[in-house]
């Protein structure tokens, strides 16, 4: 009696060690099932990558007010600042790629791609504007599960065009069937090579440019130099040749960035108006889910970034996303983006606003959309 009660306790020890043993091969299955199909590349990833890869320093930041998370979010942005000092320089394609993957695509010339997942040319690329928006629009379309964007700034058909086109491809993420591969790198708007280097890779490409008022667009620019340079003349002496004739300096980059019509008829020399999407800067901010919305149209994506998506965080004064990729908690773009911009004099505004009006309605009848900038 006694011993059978033994033997009955022992094959339930036995049962319950097979039962662990069975469920942990089960989970060790999956996860090696999961990686295998290229998923653990879409994985959360850790602040150190992203502080690796955010070449533009928008890391997302949690404004909650959590002390602990308040102190991340300004340790991110040290680091942020940090970055901001150098010139960016992408990975190169072995840090991306195995040496196996590297071989085949130099030698072959055809996708680079393992079982599951294929790293592809972008077929829609954020060419524009610098200070736009363009951080905020490629963060919000990341959270599309057909979606998949380089985090940094590449700068290939600027900066690395000579690296070859291999070496861009490498630094995409792998893409499924059906999902799109994206980067955004603003200074190709007004790279004047920009457009014959993207047409050579693929005259399909799609063209997002993201427009916002140039003149609250130059002092975003002017913003961001400051912080970089506090010794920075004055605004004013940097956009004015001459201040008595109130004469502007067209060859201050500020300035010279917000001629879009100018830029616009370069790329149109080699791209239809069709392949273009114009965001309004000013609508992303008061309106993101409705400017989300004619983006995943132009992109040919279902509509599945709404305004569930959004809220707006009143210690930003944007909006931010409640579930960003990768992560669970909600979270807004970093302190590099809405910073507070200084005050220039009304006056020099005002010379800057009718220096631009020209440019601005000769963009609108070039695309179509009045922009509403004065
Ligand atoms: N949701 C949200 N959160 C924060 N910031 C937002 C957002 N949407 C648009 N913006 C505006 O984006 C401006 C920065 O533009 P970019 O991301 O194109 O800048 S950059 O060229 O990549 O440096 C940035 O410019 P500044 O306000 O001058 O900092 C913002 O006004």
């Amino acid at each position: 009696m006694g011993c059978s009660g033994c033997r009955v306790r022992f094959n339930f020890g036995k049962a319950l060690s097979k039962v662990s043993v069975f469920f942990t091969m089960v989970l060790i299955f999956t996860y090696f099932f999961y990686c295998l199909t290229g998923l653990c590349d879409s994985a959360p990833r850790t602040l150190y990558s992203q502080r690796a890869s955010d070449s533009d320093y928008d890391i997302l930041e949690d404004l909650r007010p959590s002390p602990r998370l308040l102190l991340d979010a300004s340790e991110r942005n040290l680091t942020a600042s940090a970055d901001a000092q150098r010139v960016y320089a992408p990975a190169e394609p072995q840090q991306s790629a195995s040496d196996g993957e590297k071989g085949s695509a130099q030698s072959s010339g055809i996708p680079v791609s393992n079982t599951f997942g294929t790293k592809r040319f972008p077929q829609a690329i954020i060419i524009g504007v610098k200070k736009g928006g363009t951080r905020a629009l490629l963060e919000f379309l990341r959270i599309h599960p057909d979606v998949r964007a380089f985090g940094a700034e590449p700068h290939f058909f600027d900066r690395f065009y000579d690296k070859g086109l291999e070496w861009y491809r490498n630094l995409m993420p792998r893409t499924l069937d059906g999902q799109i591969t994206m980067e955004k790198t603003p200074s190709y708007f007004v790279t004047k090579e920009a457009p014959g280097r993207v047409c050579t890779m693929n005259c399909q490409t799609k063209l997002i440019v993201v427009v916002r008022d140039p003149v609250t667009r130059a002092v975003s620019d002017y913003t961001q130099t400051l912080t970089k340079n506090p010794g920075l003349p004055s605004f004013q002496s940097l956009a004015l040749k001459n201040v008595s004739t109130g004469l502007i300096d067209t060859t201050w980059s500020a300035v010279r960035i917000g001629l879009y019509a100018k830029h616009l008829e370069n790329w149109l020399q080699h791209f239809p108006l069709s392949h273009f999407l114009f965001v309004s800067g000013e609508r992303l901010v008061s309106d993101p889910a409705g400017e989300m919305g004619r983006v995943q149209d132009f992109l040919g994506l279902k509509r599945v970034v709404s305004d569930k998506h959004f809220y707006f965080n009143q210690t930003k004064g944007f909006p931010c996303l409640k579930k960003p990729e990768g992560s669970s908690k909600p979270r807004c773009l970093g302190k590099s983006k809405g910073r507070p911009h200084p005050q220039i004099p009304a006056e020099v505004l005002q010379r800057l606003r009718d220096f631009y009006r020209p440019f601005n309605h000769r963009f609108y009848e070039m695309s179509g959309q009045n922009f509403g900038w004065d």
